[in-house]
């Protein structure tokens, strides 16, 4: 379990994070949403130690979170934005180096790292050196990484940015696998049809607060669970949103351009949230 309790940070009178409180219970899979700026990798540096939040605090497995927690520190995985890999070392390498940091015994990390490279299909290329891989194999890499301390809670910064969509969904897959092995995930993402399809729950975060913490489907139903899109007669797209798909049938009667009636997604929710205006 995740507690995040009042937590805000100040950069001198900067506010880039605003009182935010979270409880993220155990097992589940949690997004962070938000625009550039919106204060989700300060949040997450605080969740993993290496910010002090100005105020508030951060309890992870009932454990207060501060840098210098060692114990808490063997129990979390993290996956940052920018590589954390050591390029001049192969795959391999970079996991056993991990591996000594957590003090893992010689055998245990070898078969470990085994599983791992399996895991995240990268046991074919574990002698190849690191700066020679592609960014979706980084990607991987940093993900097996993250896992060698068996961390029951995992934190991920943006963990598809700039890769293709083939090796998105492997990736996706190995987030769903670590979600069914019963795994706490906190992950930030521009890509929202990642959050709703990996995600039990949202938060939709701006200006340092976060404003909305639900279900993807809840948050759907809170706009209206059917879209009607249409390019209106300024050329500009317009979106009305209904609760059932007779009412959405109704209003575009008088509609007179082209229009398409669908299904709310998370990106409209995310679209309207950080457009301000009124869900
Ligand atoms: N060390 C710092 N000193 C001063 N301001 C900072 C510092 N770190 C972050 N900020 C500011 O805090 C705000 C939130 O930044 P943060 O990196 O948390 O946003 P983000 O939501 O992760 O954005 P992105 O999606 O672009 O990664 C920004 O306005 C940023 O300029």
């Amino acid at each position: 379990m995740i507690e995040i309790k009042g937590v805000t940070k100040k950069y001198g009178n900067f506010t880039a994070v605003d009182n935010v409180d979270i409880r993220i219970p155990r097992g589940s899979f949690f997004a962070l949403l938000g625009p550039n700026g919106a204060g989700k990798t300060t949040l997450i540096r605080m969740l993993i130690g290496l910010a002090k939040p100005s105020t508030g605090e951060i309890l992870i497995n009932n454990m207060k979170v501060h840098r210098n927690n060692n114990k808490l520190k063997k129990m979390i995985g993290i996956v940052p934005q920018y590589t954390n890999l050591d390029k001049e070392l192969t795959v391999r390498e970079n996991l056993i180096f991990s591996a000594k940091i957590f003090k893992i015994p010689r055998r245990k990390a070898s078969e470990k790292i085994d599983q791992l490279l399996e895991f995240v299909e990268l046991k074919e290329i574990e002698d190849r050196e690191t700066n020679k891989l592609s960014g979706g194999m980084k990607r991987k890499l940093m993900i097996a990484k993250a896992l060698i301390n068996d961390p029951q809670v995992i934190f991920l910064d943006e963990p598809t940015v700039g890769i293709d969509l083939n090796s998105r969904r492997k990736i996706w897959d190995i987030l769903k696998s670590m979600k069914k092995q019963g795994k706490t995930i906190l992950l930030t993402t521009h890509y929202i049809e990642e959050a709703d399809y990996l995600c039990n729950s949202v938060s939709l975060m701006n200006n340092g607060r976060i404003f909305y913490y639900d279900t993807p489907e809840n948050l759907k139903r809170l706009l209206g669970e059917y879209t009607l899109e249409y390019f209106n007669q300024e050329d500009k797209t317009e979106y009305k949103y209904f609760e059932s798909m007779e009412e959405a049938r109704i209003y575009s009667n008088n509609i007179k351009t082209e229009f398409t009636i669908r299904k709310t997604t998370l990106e409209d929710v995310f679209y309207n949230f950080t457009n301000r205006k009124v869900i």
